[in-house]
């Protein structure tokens, strides 16, 4: 009766130290990955347990990328602080542990003597024991919880950096670089921090317990330490049989259940087509289809790991017996005291957790490589300037920012400029090829374009209309030639960082507007659409529909000069017609999902209106008022010519032609020609045929303002 109960009783203090070593977050981690699951590859699947010494170094060489800035962040010193501080409370509660074993071996030794006054005493001990040893764990654990979100919170900063620089986020999401950043950055991010805290507080917690009880074991009775090795070590080969396969269907669950994730968003997102197109039944077959992937992968894996749990759980039930019947027979000749046999179940409970480290954990380890795969493939990516299609990587087309002043006299094709208007931007020999596959889509391309020099880009659809505004604006590099954009303001100049690598100034919002063809709507307030992107406003959450209660908005310091009033905003939606839109959502400060509530002329209405407040140099519009009637479409062009912006456009309609100076006409380009497939036109020549329609139509509008 007493071998029976006596284990169970003196298993409390243990239990403490249990949480030491498969701490909530690790244990939450390990379940949270198994059930919920997120997207992993195959060939982070590999990482884990690697056959090879080499998988193993590189696995811990980018363990050691992906952990090390926040170390030697302007945070360290706090952070380095922080870290001793859990460790210190880690090594008083393995102290405490040690105490609650000897105060176990003399409680059940009063208890096996039927020494009443010696077993109060004891209780009494044991009581005071646990009121000041419990307050160390639980700090101990909030300490390690606050710091590893101190640690994600420095680190989810540092990754959105480097995720929004150069466009990274628009490489990645155009070429197919990685599957899902947006996970790695919330979920994967999470959990490194949290495991890997946990791991190393588990892995120093385990050094520290095998030195302090391997002590106690072996004066109680070597043998039993040896049992313990052969049992620990048995116990993680065979675990790591078991589980190989579960680490591949564990991968495999996380993808599928960010495809199901993904194709429900898709839905949202795109709610109106699906709606218009009746598209319902096709959606519903296609999510249950992923659905039913993830959930036949997921029975797979709830098989794999029951047969691994039978062994795990025989594994860790055999241990409260084992010790026991290996000193029992020393009990029964009188060669130790019964608390002996408590002393020893609790040292032996303590070292085999420290070895079996991988039994234990098993799921987390394997979702834990998972992690540091995903984080470090992610960090190479955003730290090397790897988005380059190895193809390319000989010539591409260079684009520099550079001053007016530093705008040359000479035009491109090396004769004396006869303009007197400054130069904005000069395009030189410029071959513009897709990034994916290298296909041409202009040839040879030279243009210069000076201040009220509009542009119109003109040609078949797919011919690289598009593609020539994606070159100037960074984002696609593939071809050769040179782009340079002059930029005037002294202030803009000065507000760029220096990019060495480059050798070129970045592109600075306030001078250069792109309007892309489909209108963006930011999430948030009528105010924050305007303000997009040259001010940036957080605004505190306002119901959809509701009007702001006359708080102001939340500034976030970034960017404060010449801010636009309230009169601005409401003056600028006026000149673009939307004046109405205030009265009609609520005010400039009501929440609404905009690319829903507006029509798609609406938003274009009020990309222009970003444009008329952000008053930038050069405007480059792709389409931009492809959703318009030919009225409103006249009079957004005459607003921003009268605000003095020169304009690229890029359309298809005629009409546009009256609103610009020149006509650049690219068409298909042949693949076998390498011959130039552009031309120019000046709309003001007067052999030219837009120069007579423009004639004609001035003429025609001058006689209709003549009275009769
Ligand atoms: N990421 C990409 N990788 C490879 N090819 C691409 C990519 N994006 C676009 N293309 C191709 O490049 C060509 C030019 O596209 P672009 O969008 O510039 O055309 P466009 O002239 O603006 O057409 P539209 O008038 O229809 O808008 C198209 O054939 C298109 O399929």
């Amino acid at each position: 009766m007493m071998l029976i109960t006596a284990p169970v009783f003196a298993t409390f203090p243990q239990l403490l130290l249990r949480r030491d070593r498969s701490p909530p977050s690790l244990r939450h981690e390990s379940t949270h990955r198994r059930k919920i699951g997120r997207f992993r590859t195959v060939s982070a699947a590999s990482s884990l347990l690697p056959h090879k010494a080499s998988e193993l170094k590189s696995l811990s060489k980018r363990f050691w990328k992906v952990a090390k800035p926040f170390w030697f962040s302007d945070d360290k010193d706090q952070a380095r602080l922080r870290l001793a501080a859990v460790f210190a409370l880690t090594l008083a509660t393995t102290g405490i542990s040690v105490g609650f074993n000897f105060l176990g071996r003399d409680f059940y030794n009063a208890l096996a003597n039927k020494d009443q006054e010696q077993f109060t005493k004891q209780l009494f001990y044991y009581l005071c024991a646990f009121a000041g040893g419990i307050p160390f764990f639980v700090l101990r654990d909030y300490a390690k919880e606050t710091l590893s979100l101190r640690w994600r919170s420095w680190m989810t900063k540092y990754y959105l950096q480097r995720y929004l620089k150069d466009q990274s986020f628009y490489k990645i999401q155009s070429q197919s670089m990685i599957d899902n950043p947006d996970q790695r950055i919330v979920d994967d991010l999470s959990s490194f921090t949290g495991t890997a805290l946990s791991f190393s507080l588990t892995l120093f917690s385990a050094t520290i317990d095998l030195i302090s009880f391997s002590n106690i074991l072996f004066t109680i009775y070597p043998p039993l330490f040896l049992v313990l090795l052969l049992y620990s070590f048995g116990g993680t080969a065979i675990s790591v049989f078991l589980g190989k396969g579960l680490v591949n269907l564990n991968f495999l669950q996380e993808k599928k259940e960010a495809d199901f994730r993904y194709s429900l968003v898709r839905v949202r997102e795109n709610a109106e087509s699906i709606a218009f197109y009746g598209g319902e039944q096709n959606e519903m077959q296609l999510l249950l289809q992923r659905f039913r992937s993830a959930f036949d992968n997921l029975t797979e894996l709830l098989i794999a790991s029951r047969n691994l749990e039978f062994f795990t759980d025989g594994y860790r039930y055999l241990i409260q017996i084992l010790p026991a019947a290996v000193v029992a027979p020393m009990f029964f000749s009188g060669k130790i005291e019964f608390g002996v046999i408590n002393q020893s179940v609790s040292a032996f409970n303590h070292i085999l957790g420290d070895f079996s480290l991988v039994v234990y954990q098993f799921q987390a380890i394997s979702a834990f490589s998972a992690v540091i795969d995903r984080l470090g493939e992610f960090d190479d990516l955003l730290d090397n300037n790897i988005f380059r299609d190895p193809s390319h990587t000989l010539e591409e087309i260079e684009l520099t920012y550079q001053s007016a002043g530093r705008s040359s006299l000479l035009d491109s094709n090396g004769s004396i400029q006869s303009r007197q208007n400054e130069k904005l931007l000069e395009i030189e020999k410029l071959t513009l090829q897709t990034p994916t596959n290298g296909t041409t889509l202009v040839h040879n391309l030279s243009v210069d374009i000076y201040d009220k020099d509009h542009l119109l880009i003109m040609g078949p659809s797919g011919s690289g209309k598009t593609s020539l505004l994606r070159a100037m604006a960074g984002l696609w590099r593939s071809g050769k030639g040179k782009i340079t954009f002059y930029i005037n303001s002294q202030d803009a100049i000065t507000q760029e960082k220096y990019d060495s690598q480059e050798n070129s100034k970045k592109r600075s919002s306030g001078d250069i507007l792109f309007l892309p063809q489909r209108p963006y709507m930011v999430l948030g307030t009528l105010r924050q659409q305007l303000l997009y992107p040259a001010w940036s406003t957080t605004m505190e959450a306002t119901p959809a529909g509701s009007k702001r209660d006359g708080s102001k908005p939340l500034d976030d310091g970034t960017d404060k000069s010449n801010k636009p009033t309230t009169d601005d905003l409401m003056r600028t939606l006026e000149n673009v017609r939307l004046g109405h839109i205030v009265d009609r959502f609520g005010g400039l400060d009501s929440l609404h999902e905009w690319a829903s509530v507006l029509s798609l002329g609406e938003q274009q209405r009020l990309a222009f209106a970003r444009l008329l407040l952000s008053e930038p140099k050069l405007a480059l519009l792709d389409e931009s008022t492809s959703a318009l009637d030919e009225a409103n479409e006249a009079h957004l062009y005459q607003q921003i010519k009268s605000a003095g912006i020169t304009y690229i456009s890029i359309g298809h309609r005629q009409t546009l032609t009256k609103f610009h100076e020149k006509i650049l006409h690219i068409s298909t380009a042949d693949p076998k020609s390498m011959e130039r497939n552009w031309r120019m036109e000046d709309t003001n020549a007067k052999d030219s045929l837009y120069g007579t329609l423009k004639q004609q139509e001035e003429v025609q509008s001058e006689s209709r303002s003549k009275p009769d």
